[in-house]
């Protein structure tokens, strides 16, 4: 039988990768609004927004008004994404304290979301990682596709690893690990996640679903048991990358919650609460949560 941790980290990414592919116009006062609403939840890590160029995302272009009005809480670490200097430097003047660089193990990938190649997004990371160094700033690295690609299709694990391995000797403290449409079914994640973590320290490793396929809950499971221990996930299932064609939303939040903790696994989070803040969100977007747990509380309550 496979061996549980007692708890798991939960990266909350809902306010950035829930909303970045949102055309409809939100106001910054909703973004913070769920940010508080999954603080009352608990949630003690949140990915608020991210520091990228309005013409390539729109619906973050507000990321500066959106940090400097986050409610000051030690113990709730915000953090943003920063793809370049002008991020970063744009991210430090608004007060955020941890940043993610965010690069793929597809070529295709690469270039059509931050329009350059991987080996050149190391370069573009390399000031960010000493910078931060510097001003004691933490930074964890994203790599997309690591189950398939949109343009590309299979990707070699071994990719995925060497690039999850060089982000991690740069700096990063923490890599995430991006099914970024979902194609991903467990053995495949198994195997992928135990092909980077050769290389990497599992505690140093995240897992990251889009439930395109309705293969997130496996997939995660499925990591947990070869090590993983910190996992991403977004409240009411809402995200999808601008650049990723057909990628649905991220896994929920309180979907993954209800499974952790009906597995007595803590994440010190208060379902209630979250499934409150993704109501309240989805209300705010004019449609429906999308997390099965939601609607079934919700629905016997
Ligand atoms: C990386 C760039 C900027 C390169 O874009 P570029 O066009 O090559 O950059 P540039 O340096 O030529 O700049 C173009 C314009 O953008 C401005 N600019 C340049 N940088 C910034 C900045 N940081 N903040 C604000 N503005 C910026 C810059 O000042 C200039 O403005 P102009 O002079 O034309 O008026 C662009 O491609 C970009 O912003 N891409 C971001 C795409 C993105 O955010 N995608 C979604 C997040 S990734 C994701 O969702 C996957 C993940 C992480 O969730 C995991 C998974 O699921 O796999």
């Amino acid at each position: 039988m496979m061996s549980l941790p007692q708890s798991i980290k939960i990266v909350e990414v809902s306010p950035r990768d829930g909303l970045q592919n949102e055309s409809q116009v939100i106001a910054v006062n909703d973004k913070v609004q769920l940010i508080n609403d999954l603080r009352t939840a608990g949630v003690k890590h949140i990915e608020v927004t991210g520091f990228v160029s309005p013409k390539w995302v729109p619906q973050l272009a507000d990321a500066q008004e959106v940090a400097r009005q986050l409610a000051p809480d030690e113990d709730v670490v915000y953090s943003a994404l920063t793809p370049n200097m002008k991020g970063f430097e744009a991210a430090m003047d608004s007060g955020i304290k941890e940043v993610a660089v965010f690069t793929a193990a597809s070529e295709t990938f690469n270039q059509k979301n931050i329009n350059c190649s991987i080996e050149e997004s190391f370069e573009r990371f390399a000031p960010i990682l000493e910078q931060a160094k510097q001003q004691n700033i933490k930074v964890r690295g994203y790599v997309s596709c690591v189950l398939g690609c949109p343009y590309e299709g299979d990707i070699d694990s071994e990719q995925v690893a060497a690039v999850s391995e060089k982000l991690f000797a740069m700096g990063c403290y923490e890599i995430s690990l991006g099914d970024t449409i979902g194609v991903g079914t467990p053995l495949k994640a198994q195997r992928m996640f135990a092909q980077v973590a050769k290389r990497i320290p599992t505690n140093s490793l995240a897992v990251h679903f889009h439930d395109t396929y309705g293969q997130a809950l496996a997939n995660i499971l499925a990591c947990i048991q070869e090590g993983a221990r910190i996992i991403d996930a977004s409240v009411a299932g809402l995200g999808g990358c601008p650049y990723a064609p057909g990628a649905s939303g991220n896994v929920s939040t309180e979907d993954v919650v209800y499974m952790l903790h009906g597995m007595d696994i803590k994440t010190g989070i208060d379902l209630d609460k979250l499934i409150t803040a993704g109501q309240n969100i989805s209300k705010v977007l004019g449609r429906s949560v999308n997390s099965k747990v939601a609607n079934a509380c919700r629905s016997s309550s």
